[in-house]
């Protein structure tokens, strides 16, 4: 049977990666995206932003939308503290599946919890399934058009407080432009471009990081 690419993608972190050593599972994906087969991954250029943003934060609690193979899943939780917990939501179970095995060849299961299924029905379980009073970072990587709806819906359910920090990916290409009208004329938020370019390629995106007012 013919494979699919997260899966060619999982054989090659396997193959070229060492269990239990987060950075080579980084850098193996980023030489496979980049020289064998390109993928949706925030790639290595983004995900230095990404992660000068997490080592800003020290965040206790993250939530990520869209986990997709867990290539930044794998980025932020490294550098999580001890004790810190990373929710990833993923509604693809192929996806999903993937992600399990390449958060685990990293050795990170510790501190990443996947939940398969969709943000717009997980969002408003959270608290109660997972005790999450806040959290201090989401990373926004799942369907453009959910960005906006599914921010509103965090702040109606409370997961924001005063400091959180939004970190949207492909706010350029594919682009979300309901979501940076909304974020960047609110007087809720603080927003600040990062430009970049589209993983793996010279096309121009960029990450919309905003801090929540409360
Ligand atoms: C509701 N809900 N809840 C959880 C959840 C999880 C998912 C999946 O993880 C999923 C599946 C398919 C697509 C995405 C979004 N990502 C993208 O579409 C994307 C595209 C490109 C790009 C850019 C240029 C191109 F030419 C082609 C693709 C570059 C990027 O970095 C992307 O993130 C996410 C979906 C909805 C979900
Ligand atoms: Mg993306």
């Amino acid at each position: 049977t013919q494979s699919t690419r997260p899966q060619r993608l999982l054989n090659a972190v396997q193959k070229n990666a060492t269990r239990g050593d987060p950075r080579s599972v980084v850098k193996a994906i980023d030489d496979f995206c980049r020289h064998k087969e390109w993928a949706m991954n925030v790639g290595d250029e983004k995900g230095c932003i990404l992660d000068s943003v997490v080592s800003e934060i020290n965040p206790a609690a993250v939530l990520e939308l869209g986990t997709y193979c867990g290539y930044s899943t794998v980025r932020i939780a490294r550098l999580l503290p001890p004790h810190a917990k990373l929710i990833t939501l993923e509604f693809n179970p192929d996806f999903a599946a993937i992600a399990r095995q390449v958060i685990a060849w990293a050795g990170l299961e510790e501190k990443v919890q996947l939940v398969e299924g969709a943000s717009g029905d997980w969002i408003p379980k959270m608290k109660e399934q997972f005790g999450i009073t806040t959290f201090d970072l989401v990373f926004l990587d799942h369907w453009k058009d959910r960005y906006l709806p599914d921010t509103k819906l965090m702040e109606e359910c409370g997961l924001l407080r005063k400091g959180s920090v939004l970190l949207a990916d492909n706010v350029i290409c594919p682009g979300t432009p309901d979501y940076l009208e909304y974020i960047r004329s609110s007087p809720r938020y603080e927003s600040r471009y990062f430009k970049s370019h589209l993983e793996y390629t010279k096309v121009e995106d960029g990450l919309e990081k905003s801090v929540f007012k409360g």
